[in-house]
């Protein structure tokens, strides 16, 4: 057993992949051999949860999942606790394994009850696992209710129960901790998942892993970045922000300067409210240019960035000459609005990577479908619009998805409701543009930067907002050490 973090990668399996995964498992195993192991995995981390607890409440389902918790509850008594389990199933309905899970709990004394104690120093939700396809109702409702606000440690075997393992959708049961079981599912990871799952921790069951493979991969924290001592401003690319229409200066700003931070040897700004006369002198680092002037052919573009409806002229020449290009915000909505400009995208193709880095509802904009939609099935958007446009996509939200033709999508673990400001989607579009610089292929350059934009987050300090200004001047190097940006004042 062990907690998930990201310091590697991780497969992800969909619910079809782990019944392959279970099938070939238990061929090899004698019978009830999967759900001991799952249930004694499940006692052993609660015990660690709540090391004082005297008693737990284990709210069992109607199959397998429940079975898990019968089995938990059978550790927990016989290590001396007084754990009560009530059970939403039927004797007759029973699956053979939970049967033998539930007989083997009532022959230690677990009591069974219809109701769950009024007091419990720890809970274990076991109502339903990837077998759960609707929402709960009922009693299995007002428990999903009481597990969720009961003020202690809760641990989800395998899945939050009413959450889609597959896709992270349902109201869930929201839990301290997660113990996934044979593989991890990427529905604990994106959409609702990460509010429902708490810490994920992963217990293999002793079935070695890879004879399946993944539907997707959970990111890991990039590589160091060494930089050669030979090498100078020209090693690593010209960054060109596109954007900054009247009154929305300030995005391509922050796009621009979160591209200097993230390691782009020069960055150009083309403001498209043709006065960029006043900022010379305050962003000293930032070299101010004619939108239409820019030479192209061998820059970053990142190009949306506040662009309002003025992009739309532009997007054409960007299209045609950017050498890689990130698209956001309103370069985005114009291009949904237009199928000549999705044809000039697509003509890009390889040779010219393209990252698009949309909301869900610009991910709906692009998809022509409602912003439910999008999030009913976040990896499977993704990899829809990568596939039809010929582009990485990143799915921006919690539990971001990046997806391109041809390659596994990843889901990042990092980051947190703190970005949820204006303007941090502009700081990330720059923290791309600094990685395709940098020559990082497309899925390998939106995963870094979407990993280091979350991770910036996750470790910003306790008591102090974040902003898209400090956090654009926050971004650094994979590896290296962040410098508070100026004005901080919370401890780190
Ligand atoms: N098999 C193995 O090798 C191993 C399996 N393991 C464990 O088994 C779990 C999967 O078990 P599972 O397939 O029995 O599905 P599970 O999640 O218990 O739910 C199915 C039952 O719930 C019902 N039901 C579902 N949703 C409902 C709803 N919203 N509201 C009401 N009812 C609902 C559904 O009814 P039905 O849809 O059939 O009418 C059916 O009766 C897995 O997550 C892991 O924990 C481990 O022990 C490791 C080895
Ligand atoms: N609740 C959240 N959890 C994790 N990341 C979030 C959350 N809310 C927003 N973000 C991230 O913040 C950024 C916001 O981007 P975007 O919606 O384009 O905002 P803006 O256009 O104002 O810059 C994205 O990278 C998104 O993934
Ligand atoms: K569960």
């Amino acid at each position: 057993m062990e907690r998930v973090t990201p310091e590697r990668e991780w497969p992800l399996h969909d619910v079809a992949s782990l019944r392959r995964i279970e099938a070939e498992a238990a061929a090899s195993l004698s019978p009830h051999t999967l759900m001991q192991r799952a249930g004694l995995a499940s006692a052993r981390l609660a015990l660690a949860l709540a090391p004082h607890a005297r008693n737990a409440w284990i709210a069992c389902g109607p199959g397998n999942n429940g079975g898990d918790g019968f089995e938990a509850a059978f550790h927990l008594k016989t290590w001396g606790l007084e754990p009560v389990v009530t059970w939403l199933g039927t004797a007759d309905r029973l699956p053979t394994d939970a049967r033998a899970s539930l007989q083997r709990a009532q022959s230690v004394g677990v009591a069974i009850q219809p109701d769950p104690p009024a007091r419990y120093g720890i809970a274990i939700d076991a109502l339903f696992g990837i077998g759960s396809r609707k929402p709960l109702e009922g009693t299995a409702a007002r428990w999903r209710e009481r597990l969720s606000t009961g003020g202690v440690p809760v641990l989800a075997i395998d899945v939050p129960s009413g959450l889609d393992a597959d896709t992270g959708r349902g109201l869930a049961v929201r839990a301290t901790h997660t113990l996934t079981l044979l593989a991890l599912k990427p529905g604990l990871f994106t959409a609702g998942g990460r509010d429902a799952a708490g810490e994920v921790w992963f217990d293999d069951l002793g079935v070695a892993g890879g004879i399946v493979p993944p539907v997707a991969r959970l990111a890991a924290e990039p590589a160091v970045e060494q930089r050669a001592h030979a090498s100078h401003k020209g090693s690593w690319g010209d960054v060109a922000v596109i954007g900054g229409a009247p009154g929305m200066r300030g995005a391509a700003l922050l796009a621009a300067t979160a591209a200097l931070h993230g390691g782009a040897g020069r960055v150009y700004v083309g403001l498209l409210d043709g006065d960029a006369g006043t900022l010379h002198g305050q962003q000293p680092d930032l070299m101010f240019r004619d939108p239409d002037r820019l030479d192209l052919d061998d820059m970053h573009v990142a190009c949306g960035c506040g662009g309002g409806d003025a992009v739309r002229a532009r997007l054409p020449r960007v299209l045609e000459a950017a050498a890689s290009l990130v698209l956001d915000a309103d370069a985005l909505n114009a291009i949904a609005a237009d199928p000549a400009l999705q044809e000039k995208l697509r003509d890009r193709g390889e040779g010219r990577p393209t990252v698009l880095t949309p909301h869900p509802l610009e991910a709906a904009r692009l998809l022509q479908v409602g912003v439910d939609d999008v999030q009913r099935d976040r990896l499977q958007a993704a990899r829809l619009l990568g596939e039809r446009l010929g582009c990485c996509v990143v799915l921006k939200g919690s539990g971001t998805v990046v997806a391109a033709p041809g390659a596994l999508p990843h889901v990042n673990p990092t980051g947190n409701a703190r970005l949820a400001v204006a303007g941090t989607g502009d700081v990330l579009a720059g923290m791309i543009a600094a990685r395709l610089a940098a020559g990082r292929p497309p899925l390998a350059a939106a995963c870094e930067a979407v990993f280091a934009h979350g991770r910036l987050a996750d470790r910003w300090p306790a008591g102090s907002h974040l902003t898209a200004a400090e956090l654009a001047r926050a971004v650094h190097l994979p590896g290296e050490v962040s410098l508070p940006p100026s004005g901080w004042t919370g401890a780190r």
